[in-house]
């Protein structure tokens, strides 16, 4: 630790240490029978981990919209991570197992795929509208460019992010809708006090975005995907020991918060050296739930205990949701907030548009990052048992509330303000490790 620089010893004090291969917890998975297999078993088998999966079942959708089963099919010759398949209707009707399937998920890799979530017309429509968005003239788009100020709301061009320590651009581009300019929709007056200086560059509501994002659709998407994050909220939080409502009440809507809609697209690579080029570089999400769909292949995640990137295989009507570091941080480390990146898809998919679309719910900004210690005895014996380890817990002490956390990560991403590798190590997260850990360079 002491020969670290100022800036990345200080991101090394959240750094979570790679776990050993032989680490028992790392090397299994729970299937939905509630037995353990391997992790090998289940990388061979790269299948999701459900006997029902409606795999194919999902309607004709209209023109323009990727569907997954009008395009070549996800290769079976590339490593793939098997995730858990929660049921959504299961959870809401509180449903122990279920749940007991969701905290597996959120306590091992973070990541599980969401089936019967009721969301996938409003994903269509918001695919189809995204494609028309993406089909602006750049010079139009870039009237609505987020800019380097730390405010992720509006349009984001490719190439404006760091993906590595090296400075390698990124190759995506991002439609980012604020939920707070869908619910409620705010009166203007509120939009402006809210962002002061930026008033002029980033007037209210609606005319951040560009003309053709259609409001009908984006708050149907909005609605129903809060929904759904809040829901998975209240389960954890019952298993975390949390009194009810303490997690929804640091995601209020009343609250102002970066919690959002984001439509992505990355262009097809044509050289072979933009094939290896990464749209969003390896990291950790910044806020608590996202809530991903995706037709085509390309996410990929960092194999806890192998350090392997593999592929998540999309899955028609399956969603793929994932904690963040804001829901890590809450929960005393015990969600776990997993490293993960976007490549281009895998050979036969590669000569498409990959396009995608998250809701990712985000703390309200006030809201201090800490470990709810206080607030449940589960947390506190996981930050005890830290404690004794010989852990380094300062990021889990509350010294940055949401909003200084998700401004510091944007600001410090964008090309336009790095001075050098000090500038990527500032813009990390619970994922803060240090970069020559992280295999960033190869594809598969
Ligand atoms: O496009 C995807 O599949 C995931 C995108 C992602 O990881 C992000 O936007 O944070
Ligand atoms: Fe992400």
């Amino acid at each position: 630790m002491a020969r670290l620089n100022p800036v990345r010893r200080a991101f090394a004090l959240i750094a979570r240490p790679i776990p050993s291969a032989s680490a028992p917890a790392r090397m299994t998975a729970l299937v939905p029978s509630g037995r353990c297999v391997s992790r090998s078993a289940l990388v061979r088998r790269a299948t999701p981990l459900s006997p029902s999966s409606p795999i194919g079942s999902q309607p004709a959708s209209p023109i323009g919209v990727q569907t997954t089963s009008l395009f070549p099919p996800f290769p079976d010759n590339v490593p793939t991570h098997p995730l858990i398949v929660v049921d959504y209707e299961r959870i809401r009707a509180g449903h122990s197992v279920e749940i007991d399937r969701l905290w597996q998920a959120a306590t091992t890799l973070g990541f599980w795929y969401l089936k019967n979530h009721g969301t996938d017309a409003a994903v269509d429509d918001m695919f189809a509208m995204g494609d028309a968005v993406m089909r602006l003239p750049l010079e139009e788009k870039m009237k609505y460019e987020q800019g380097d100020e730390g405010n992720s709301f509006g349009y984001k061009v490719a190439g404006a992010n760091a993906t590595n320590a090296a400075g390698a651009r990124d190759t995506i581009e991002f439609l980012n809708i604020a939920q707070d300019d869908i619910l409620p929709r705010l009166s203007s007056a509120a939009v402006t006090a809210r962002y002061p200086p930026k008033t002029a560059r980033y007037p209210p509501e609606t005319a951040r975005y560009p003309p053709n994002v259609d409001f009908a659709v984006v708050t149907s998407f909005v609605r129903r995907a809060r929904e759904v994050n809040i829901t998975l909220l209240r389960s954890l939080e019952r298993r975390l020991g949390l009194r009810g409502g303490e997690l929804e009440a640091r995601h209020a809507l009343g609250e102002p918060s970066a919690s959002e809609s984001r439509f992505t697209r990355n262009a097809v690579p044509h050289a072979p050296e933009d094939a290896l080029k990464k749209g969003i570089g390896a990291h950790t999400d910044f806020g608590s739930l996202s809530f991903v769909h995706n037709r085509l292949g390309g996410l990929q995640v960092l194999s806890p205990g192998t350090n392997e990137w593999q592929y998540v295989k999309p899955l028609p009507g399956h969603a793929v949701c994932n904690v963040g570091d804001g829901l890590s941080i809450l929960s005393g480390g015990i969600l776990r907030s997993n490293v993960h990146r976007v490549i281009p898809p895998p050979p036969p998919q590669r000569h498409i548009p990959r396009t995608s679309l998250i809701f990712f719910t985000r703390p309200g900004r006030k809201v201090v990052l800490r470990a709810l210690a206080e607030e449940s005895n589960m947390i506190k014996a996981a930050m005890d048992g830290k404690r004794q380890k010989g852990e380094d817990v300062s990021a889990y002490e509350g010294t940055v509330t949401a909003g200084e956390w998700f401004t510091r990560r944007m600001r410090n991403q964008r090309i336009k303000n790095r001075k050098g590798p000090e500038t990527w190590l500032a813009s990390r997260g619970t994922e803060g490790r240090v970069e020559t850990e992280i295999p960033d360079e190869r594809t598969a």
